[in-house]
């Protein structure tokens, strides 16, 4: 995993308070993605209030890795592309088009998660990422995202973040 700046932690303050990735939601996820060479890889331990029946995930958590993965690897590739410097300009804002979902096997608790992602497709404000949830050896999802950058019209509330986030 290349070391520096998460992509979601590039991602300007008015919109770092998503549930799944927003560096600024205490309660959230707070999901970090990096880029591995070509590929993008995120990590994460799922908290015992992710379970679905004892001893295993619930599945939206895994959906969220995979939505929030595809829209930060989908910031960093749109990004690059557009010439922005990753490592310390905002990143481009990307929203979820279409989340695709497949669960191949239950998804143990207790065990840290590997989201991997390879970008399918850059095209103007589209960018297509495929990807893989995996448990130790077992690949327990797939996944697939249609993020597009953010319209003009979804601009962010206004007031504080604690009143936002109510
Ligand atoms: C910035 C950090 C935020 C973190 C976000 C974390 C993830 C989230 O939870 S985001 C919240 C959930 N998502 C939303 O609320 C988005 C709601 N939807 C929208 O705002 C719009 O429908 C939006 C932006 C997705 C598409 O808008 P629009 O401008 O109409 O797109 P449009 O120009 O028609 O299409 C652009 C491309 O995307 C494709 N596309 C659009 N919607 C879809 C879809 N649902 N499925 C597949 N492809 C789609 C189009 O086919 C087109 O592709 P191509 O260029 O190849 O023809």
């Amino acid at each position: 995993m290349s070391d520096g700046r998460a992509f979601q932690d590039g991602y300007p303050e008015d919109v770092a308070h998503c549930y799944g990735c927003g560096r600024l939601n205490e309660a959230g996820i707070q999901l970090k993605s990096y880029w591995d060479g070509d590929e993008t890889v995120a990590r994460y331990t799922p908290r015992p209030e992710h379970t679905a029946i004892p001893g295993y995930v619930y599945g939206g958590l895994v959906a969220s890795l995979i939505d929030c993965h595809g829209t930060g690897s989908a910031a960093a590739a749109g990004s690059r592309v557009a010439g922005v410097d990753e490592a310390s300009e905002p990143l481009l804002r990307y929203v979820t088009a279409s989340l695709q979902v497949d669960y191949l096997a239950p998804t143990p608790m207790g065990v840290e998660l590997e989201v991997r992602g390879v970008i399918e497709q850059v095209k103007g404000r589209k960018v297509v990422v495929e990807e893989t949830v995996s448990a130790g050896d077992a690949v327990v999802a797939r996944g697939r995202v249609v993020a597009v950058q953010m319209p003009q019209t979804m601009t962010p509330a206004e007031g504080p973040v604690e009143t936002r986030l109510r």
